[in-house]
């Protein structure tokens, strides 16, 4: 009896990923952060949505580190992230990010972009590297353009790479911070699928979006974010459908009447 409740626990301790507890965070006055608990479930694609200025870029970066905390705790993998150190770069590496800029190194190719950190950080043999990044590059549609410079892409294409680039440290988990804000509308869709089939594929994420659309069909659930809360948590249907709160509804009849 007592074995089986054990290894039940066990079970539920290795399906968490992302465990915030408590988290509080200010910039000076502002309490952007306000006792944010939230767990990710591995293999869960969790869409983080929410007014401008709500907290959610500072809630996607929090989970990293990128941005320091007041108070509270973040594990990843049952690993408690320390605020600082060798540890947290190891545990940060496991820990994908992709941001609404870019970021390519420009003055490398795709091929090297997606190939650097894996003989930096992972320390993996350059060889190897390079023919991992190919089949990233080709996974993610921009094989054909290994040789070339950011420059010489379109910018969905660049967060394609960028994309591959964070995959090829085979980070635990995804995060997303408004992978397509940056974009041209109509590059905007070919970026929502590469992270669809990445969904499909079984991969723990974190979007921080104004895509509607892509919650709608590709999250398991929905953090609606407002004033550093967050406010309510659903499934996509449940959330477009029948949101509970105020601050949801009025959020939403904003959104669709635009
Ligand atoms: N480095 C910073 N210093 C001071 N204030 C900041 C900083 N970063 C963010 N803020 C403020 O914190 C609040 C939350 O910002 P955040 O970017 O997390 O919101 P958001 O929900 O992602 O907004 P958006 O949808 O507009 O990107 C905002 O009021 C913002 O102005």
């Amino acid at each position: 009896m007592t074995e089986v409740s054990v290894a039940k626990e066990d079970k539920a301790a290795t399906d968490e990923l992302v465990v915030l507890k408590s988290v509080n965070k200010h910039f000076g006055a502002l309490h952007v952060l306000q006792d944010i608990d939230l767990t990710i479930t591995r293999g869960e694609v969790v869409v983080v949505i929410g007014p401008s200025g709500s907290g959610k870029s500072t809630l996607c970066r929090t989970i990293n580190r990128l941005e320091t905390v007041d108070s509270g705790s973040i594990a990843i993998d049952g690993k408690p992230l320390p605020a600082e150190g060798k540890e947290l770069a190891r545990l940060r590496a496991d820990v994908g990010m992709v941001f609404q800029s870019f970021n390519l190194f420009a003055h490398k190719t795709v091929l090297e972009n997606v190939t650097l950190g894996q003989v930096k950080v992972r320390k993996a043999d350059g060889k190897k590297a390079e023919e991992k990044a190919r089949a990233l590059l080709d996974r993610v549609g921009v094989g054909a353009q290994a040789d070339k410079y950011p420059a010489q892409l379109s910018g969905g294409q660049q967060q394609r790479v960028a994309i591959a680039r964070a995959l090829a440290m085979d980070p635990k988990v995804m995060l997303f911070d408004e992978p397509t804000s940056a974009l041209d509308p109509e590059m905007i869709n070919e970026v929502l699928e590469v992270m669809k089939q990445l969904a499909r594929d079984g991969m723990t994420m974190v979007v921080v979006t104004h895509e509607m659309g892509f919650a709608r069909s590709a999250a398991n659930r929905v953090v609606f974010m407002a004033d550093g809360r967050i406010v309510e948590e659903a499934t996509p249907d449940q959330f477009f459908s029948n949101p509970r709160s105020d601050r949801a509804k009025d959020f939403l009849s904003k959104i669709l009447h635009h």
